[in-house]
């Protein structure tokens, strides 16, 4: 289990996150929710390389037990990543992408016909699928992505989410989105943050289908 407590984080002067308290269960998929600027690429930016210290422009602050060796991540921004995919899945990528994707074997023919092309120059949302098929192939324990349904059409969506599916039980993943119907397909634990405050901490059932509060009803539909 990866245990926060008293975590704040910000940039500068400026808090961020405050002093958040929360558990991830292990080997089970966290969904981050909450609106935007809510701070939840915050958190998962303080949850990567373990996160506490004091950077010229982030810091970290508080108690984080994040016992992992490794750890991938899919960031938000386009990442300035000039290897090409194949180079990423080293000699076997048409094996591993095959493998990686047998879920969605559609999602591999997608991605072998790109696979020669720097990631950073991959169109909106393939960079992403690619840079989750290197985590994935890394067999990273930790797998930290941040909105990466962004950019993927509906068919895209469903092969993320069928992947991340399979991921259960194998990986901790902390999954940042927008996406309440990713969210509710793939989740085994909720966070939801507001302005930089936990607001809930749920199991999907407790927070999808029996909102306790009008705020997160609100979100949830
Ligand atoms: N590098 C940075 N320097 C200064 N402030 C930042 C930086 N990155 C984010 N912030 C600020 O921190 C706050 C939280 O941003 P963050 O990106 O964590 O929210 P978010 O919930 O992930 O938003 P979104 O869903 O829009 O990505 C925002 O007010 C944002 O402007």
């Amino acid at each position: 289990m990866i245990q926060a407590r008293n975590l704040g984080a910000g940039y500068g002067p400026r808090a961020v996150l405050a002093k958040l308290s929360f558990d991830l269960p292990w080997r089970r998929t966290t969904v981050v929710l909450g609106s935007g600027g809510s701070g939840k690429s915050t958190l998962l930016r303080a949850l990567v390389n373990g996160g506490l210290g004091d950077g010229a422009d982030f810091w970290v602050r508080g108690e984080l037990s994040l016992p992992v060796s490794a750890q991938a991540v899919v960031p938000q921004s386009r990442p300035a990543e000039s290897r090409s995919l194949g180079e990423l899945l080293g000699p076997d990528a048409r094996q591993t992408l095959e493998s990686v994707w047998a879920c969605a074997p559609a999602a591999a023919v997608r991605l072998d016909r790109l696979r020669e092309r720097p990631v950073a120059l991959l169109p909106e949302g393939l960079w992403r699928l690619a840079l989750l098929t290197a985590a994935i192939a890394s067999k990273a324990p930790l797998v930290l992505l941040d909105e990466p349904e962004v950019g993927l059409t509906g068919d895209s969506v469903r092969w993320l989410a069928r992947r991340l599916l399979m991921l259960r039980a194998e990986r901790t993943v902390v999954l940042v989105t927008q996406h309440l119907p990713l969210a509710r397909m793939v989740a085994d634990h909720v966070l939801l943050i507001d302005d930089g405050m936990l607001v809930d901490q749920a199991s999907p059932r407790d927070f999808f289908d029996e909102p306790t509060s009008p705020g997160i009803r609100q979100r949830t539909g």
